[in-house]
C-alpha cells in the first residue's frame, strides 16, 4: 500500500507579474498553451480528494494572476483539503484577502528574499516588489489571515538572513521557511550563487540554534541536510530527538519528493518537486492515483537503498536523502549523491 501524499504544491498558472532571477519556473507574463481549465482543475481536486486529504499549496507562477483562483480554492476546501496559497504578495488587497478567506484558505506564504527593498527588488526583477509585498502583508493582517515568510537563500542574501528573521518576527509571521537555491529554470543562471557546502552547514546550524530563542516556527525546506544536522547536534547535547524536544521536525524527513510530497505543473505534469524537472506522468492522460502509486519515478524515489554515491551508504539516508533536484541538476541522475553535503558517511 502506497501512502497518499500529505502535501501537494500545485502551480495553478505559470503566469507571473514579477521576473525573479532565481525562479525555478522562469515564469513571465506569457502563459503556455495547455494550462488546466477551471473544469480540469476541479477534476484534479476530485482526484486528490479521492486518495487523501493533503495540504494543497496553490502556487505558481503567481496564482493571484488567475481569475478562478478563489473558485478553485473554495472547491478544494469543500472537498476536505487544507488549502494554502503561495504568493509574492504584490497583488493582495482588501478584496482579495476577503475572497481568500471566504474560499477557506488557511495560510498564505509571502516570499521575502531580502531584508531591504534593494536586495529583494534586485532578486525579484521589479522595483517596488518589496513595498508591494509589505503592503500585501498589512492587508493579510487587517483581514485576519495568517501568513508565513518564504526566503530563498543564495550568496546574495546570506548575510541578511538574521535580519529577515527579525523582520518576519516583527511583522507577525507565523513561520519562516527557508529554501536553498536549486539551480533550475531561470535559477540555472545563478549556479555560482549557490552557497558553498560549508556555508550550508553553518547556516543550518545557526537555524537550529535560533529555534531555541524565537517563538515563530522555523523550517528549512529543500535543505535535507538539516535533518542530519539536527540529529548530530541533539546527540552532542545529549538529547533524544522526539516530538517533545523538536516538534514536528522530529516526525518528518529531508526530501519528501515522491514519498509524501509532489508538485503538479500548470499543464498537469506531476513531478517529485517543483525544482526537479522530471515528469512522473500527466493528469490529462492518467489518473493522479495511478501516477502517484505506480510511476517508475516515484517508485525509485521511495527506495532509499537505491540512492547513489555516498547518500546510498549514509546512515542518515532515512532522515535526509539529499536534494534529488540538486543531484539531478549536477549529474542528470536524480538518484545520484547530493552534491552540496560535506558529511562523509562512516
Ligand atoms: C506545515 C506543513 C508544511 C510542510 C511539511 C511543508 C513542506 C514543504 C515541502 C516538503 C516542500 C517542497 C520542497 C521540495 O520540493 O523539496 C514545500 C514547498 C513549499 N511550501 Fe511548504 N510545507 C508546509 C506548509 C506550507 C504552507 C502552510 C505554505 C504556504 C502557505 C507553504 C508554502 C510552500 C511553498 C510555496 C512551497 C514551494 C512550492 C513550489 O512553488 O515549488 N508550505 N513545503
Ligand atoms: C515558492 C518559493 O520557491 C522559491 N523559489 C523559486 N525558484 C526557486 C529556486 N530555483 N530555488 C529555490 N527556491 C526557489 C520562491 O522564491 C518562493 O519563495
Ligand atoms: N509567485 C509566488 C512566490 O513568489 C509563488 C511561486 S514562486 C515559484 O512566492
Ligand atoms: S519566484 Fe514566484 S514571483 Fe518570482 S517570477 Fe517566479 S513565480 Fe513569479
Amino acid at each position: 500500500m502506497v501512502k497518499p501524499p500529505r502535501l501537494i504544491a500545485w502551480e495553478l498558472t505559470w503566469g507571473c507579474n514579477l521576473s525573479c532571477v532565481h525562479c525555478r519556473g522562469a515564469s513571465t507574463s506569457e502563459i503556455p498553451e495547455g494550462e488546466l481549465s477551471t473544469y480540469e482543475a476541479k477534476h484534479f481536486v476530485d482526484e486528490v480528494a479521492e486518495i487523501g486529504d493533503p495540504i494543497l499549496i496553490i502556487t505558481g507562477g503567481e496564482p493571484l494572476t488567475r481569475k478562478d483562483v478563489f473558485e478553485v480554492a473554495r472547491y478544494a476546501t469543500d472537498k476536505g483539503l487544507r488549502v494554502a496559497l503561495a504568493t509574492n504578495g504584490t497583488l493582495l488587497d482588501e478584496d482579495v484577502v476577503r475572497k481568500l478567506k471566504d474560499a477557506g484558505v488557511q495560510r498564505v506564504s509571502i516570499s521575502i528574499d531580502g531584508s531591504t527593498a534593494k536586495t529583494h527588488d534586485e532578486f525579484r526583477g521589479v522595483p517596488g516588489a518589496f513595498e508591494g509585498a509589505m503592503r500585501g502583508i498589512e492587508y493579510l493582517k487587517k483581514g485576519g489571515l495568517g501568513f508565513q515568510i518564504n526566503t530563498t537563500v543564495t550568496k546574495r542574501n546570506l548575510d541578511e538572513i538574521p535580519d529577515i528573521l527579525d523582520l518576519a518576527t516583527e511583522i507577525g509571521a507565523e513561520a519562516l521557511h527557508i529554501f536553498l537555491l536549486v539551480p533550475t529554470g531561470r535559477g540555472k543562471n545563478l549556479e555560482n550563487e549557490e552557497i558553498p557546502p560549508v556555508e550550508y552547514e553553518r547556516v543550518l546550524n545557526w537555524f537550529y540554534d535560533q529555534q531555541k530563542h524565537v517563538s515563530i516556527q522555523l523550517k528549512a525546506t529543500c535543505a535535507p541536510h538539516y535533518f542530519r544536522i539536527m540529529r548530530q547536534r541533539a546527540k552532542r547535547e545529549g538529547i533524544e530527538v522526539s516530538v517533545k524536544t523538536h516538534g514536528y521536525e522530529a516526525m518528518t524527513r529531508g526530501c519528501l519528493g515522491g514519498t509524501s510530497f509532489c508538485f503538479v505543473s500548470s499543464t498537469g505534469d506531476v513531478q517529485p518537486c517543483g525544482y526537479l524537472p522530471v515528469v512522473a506522468g500527466n493528469i490529462k492522460e492518467q489518473s493522479f492515483r495511478e501516477i502517484w502509486e505506480d510511476s517508475k519515478l516515484f517508485t525509485d524515489l521511495r527506495d532509499f537503498d537505491s540512492l547513489g554515491g555516498k547518500c546510498g551508504k549514509c546512515g542518515y539516508k532515512g532522515v535526509c536523502g539529499g536534494c534529488r533536484a540538486r543531484a539531478y541538476a549536477a549529474t542528470g541522475d536524480y538518484m545520484a549523491e547530493e552534491p552540496y553535503c560535506i558529511y562523509v558517511p562512516r
